[in-house]
């Protein structure tokens, strides 16, 4: 099948840094892929490329077969990309369902379709399809709700809601568990598998290598920018340049424990 996503020698430079050196990635349709490495490895400058953060220093980016490299990152995301971060980038003082009608908004490609999302319009479609964006994901008791006044787990999956909204081919997920205690992890996994088991792919970073156990079909490892193994998790967790890449920088992670 061809690739949805494709990195293709992808390097990055900041000054004289090279950060991310020579990397190559394939991401196939509806696939799961689990992007792990040590800290600093170069992880969210990764994602930082593929959504047009940053420009590359060399190499290219492939989405459904066509080059975005040079795109800015508002035309990549109608390509159908959607990402959450490490820190959550919900608006607090807006409601669930204003911030998920944000997220349909950055994809608005017509200029009424973006006033839309702000309720000027009559017979909202963009609010109707926010609720119901909720309520699939058994959100729809917070539509009304403060973010702010939200349980952190809850926020987690409201960015999930925001992100895969609107019909997403590429779920990019930052460190999603990251601070999630173990029911609201439970919660968040459950949600992802229901989103990606519509054929969404998914690409995540996380630390928790029990989290990418389960959701992921193929893991791939990058340690100084480059990578170092690639394969199913079980596999990758044995490759002695992973347990070196963990334990040699004495980073005690999920990933390093579980490798150990
Ligand atoms: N805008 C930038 N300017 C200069 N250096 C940067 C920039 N962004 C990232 N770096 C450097 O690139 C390297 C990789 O950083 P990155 O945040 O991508 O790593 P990571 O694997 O996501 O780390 P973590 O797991 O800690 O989040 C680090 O040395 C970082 O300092």
């Amino acid at each position: 099948m061809a690739d949805l996503l494709t990195l293709d020698g992808v390097s990055k430079s900041f000054g004289g840094l090279k950060v991310i050196q020579d990397f190559s990635l394939s991401v196939a349709p509806g696939s799961r892929i689990g992007l792990i490495g040590p800290n600093g490895a170069g992880k969210t400058t990764v994602f930082n490329l593929i959504t047009g953060v940053y420009p590359v220093t060399a190499g290219r980016i492939l989405m459904g077969g066509e080059d975005i490299t040079r795109l800015p990152d508002w035309r990549r995301a109608r390509h159908g990309m959607a990402r959450s971060f490490q820190n959550i980038r919900l608006m607090p003082h807006l409601s669930a369902v204003e911030n998920i009608m944000l997220g349909q908004h950055l994809r608005a490609r017509r200029w009424w379709d973006q006033m839309a999302p702000l309720g000027l319009m009559p017979r909202n479609r963009w609010k109707r399809d926010a609720v119901a964006a909720l309520e699939a994901a058994g959100l729809a008791r917070y539509a009304d709700a403060l973010v702010y006044n939200l349980p952190y787990g809850v926020q987690k999956r409201l960015e999930l809601v925001r992100a895969a909204v609107a019909g997403a081919r590429l779920l990019m997920l930052d460190e999603p568990a990251a601070g999630l205690n173990p029911t609201e992890r439970e919660e968040l996994l459950a949600h992802i598998e229901g989103l990606t088991s519509g054929g969404t792919a998914l690409l995540v970073v996380e630390h928790e290598m029990g989290f990418v156990r389960r959701l992921c079909e193929r893991v791939v490892v990058l340690n100084f920018g480059q990578k170092i193994a690639e394969g199913r998790p079980e596999e990758v967790q044995r490759d002695p340049q992973v347990l070196e890449a963990y334990l040699g920088t004495g980073a005690a992670t999920g990933a390093a424990a579980d490798a150990a």
